[in-house]
């Protein structure tokens, strides 16, 4: 069977900087997959390949989408998303004086938008489609319990609720891969926890398979099946949490005996 994301052989050049040398990796359908690595070590840059924001130097990226296998590179991020790829970003890119429910219409509709003239002319298939758009961005939201927030003005929102509203946002497209970058950064443990328990239930309940950027570890070593860890533009290991913590590599470049034993 074929791997949902194949990464062969991708390199990113930023003038004499290589910031992601020759990194191979895979993703399968179901996995919960970690990428770690220190500040400035390659992450955003290798997500911004894998979902299509840059188009790597070298190497390839094939996605087994619903459609078939898509060469990642050298396709509009839009025409990968449309593919089956969603995002979140390290800033929050709510629309901040937006409801919470019309954040999520507006990535619904986003889905739709062939349907130029049916908007133009406001056909009846208009309205009914935006009626049905609108009970399922208030099923989703409340599947995540964040019914009793959705005519609240997003950016009004605590910090925590906001990064919640916009990963329940980024499931509003169907993606088969969600991409987090960085979800737990700024927050208090008991909105880590909240986090927690939200990715876990995408993952049971909707059958998305996910890759985070994450620098803390205790998210990182309790949800991931899998972590690839990044130093210096280079991946230096792979594996199970409990092999990424006794990599004694991995321990030496990044986590520090402190941080491993924590996890
Ligand atoms: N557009 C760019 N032009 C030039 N250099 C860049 C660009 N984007 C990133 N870099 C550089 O590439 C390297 C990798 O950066 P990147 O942001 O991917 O690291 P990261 O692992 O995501 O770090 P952090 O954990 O701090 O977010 C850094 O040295 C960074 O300064």
């Amino acid at each position: 069977m074929s791997h949902l994301l194949e990464v062969e052989h991708v390199t990113q050049q930023f003038g004499g900087l290589k910031a992601v040398s020759d990194v191979s990796m895979t993703i399968d359908q179901g996995e919960l997959i970690a990428l770690i690595g220190p500040n400035g070590a390659g992450k955003t840059t290798l997500f911004n390949m894998l979902t299509g924001v840059n188009a790597p130097t070298s190497g390839t990226i094939t996605f087994h989408a619903f459609g078939g296998p898509i060469k990642v590179n050298g396709k509009r991020a839009d025409q990968v998303a449309a593919a089956g790829m969603s995002r979140t970003f390290q800033n929050i890119r709510l629309f901040s004086e937006l409801s919470v429910l019309d954040n999520v219409r507006i990535a619904m509709t986003h889905r739709t938008r062939e349907n130029f003239f049916e908007t133009m002319l406001r056909l009846p298939s208009f309205y009914n489609k935006e009626k049905s758009i609108r009970t399922e961005a208030e099923t989703l939201l409340r599947d995540f319990g964040l019914d009793t927030i959705s005519d609240n003005i997003a950016g009004e929102l605590p910090y925590g609720e906001q990064r919640r509203v916009e990963i329940v946002r980024a499931l509003a497209t169907h993606p088969a891969l969600l991409f987090l970058d960085e979800p737990a950064a700024g927050m208090n443990p008991e909105e880590t926890a909240a986090l927690t328990e939200l990715i876990k239930k995408i993952r049971a309940d909707y059958n998305v398979t996910v890759i985070l950027i994450e620098h803390d570890m205790s998210l990182v070593m309790s949800l991931a099946q899998r972590i690839y860890v990044l130093d210096h533009g280079s991946l230096i290991a792979e594996g199970t949490p409990a092999e990424i913590r006794a990599n004694a590599e991995v321990v030496a470049a990044y986590l520090g005996g402190e941080a491993v034993a924590e996890g």
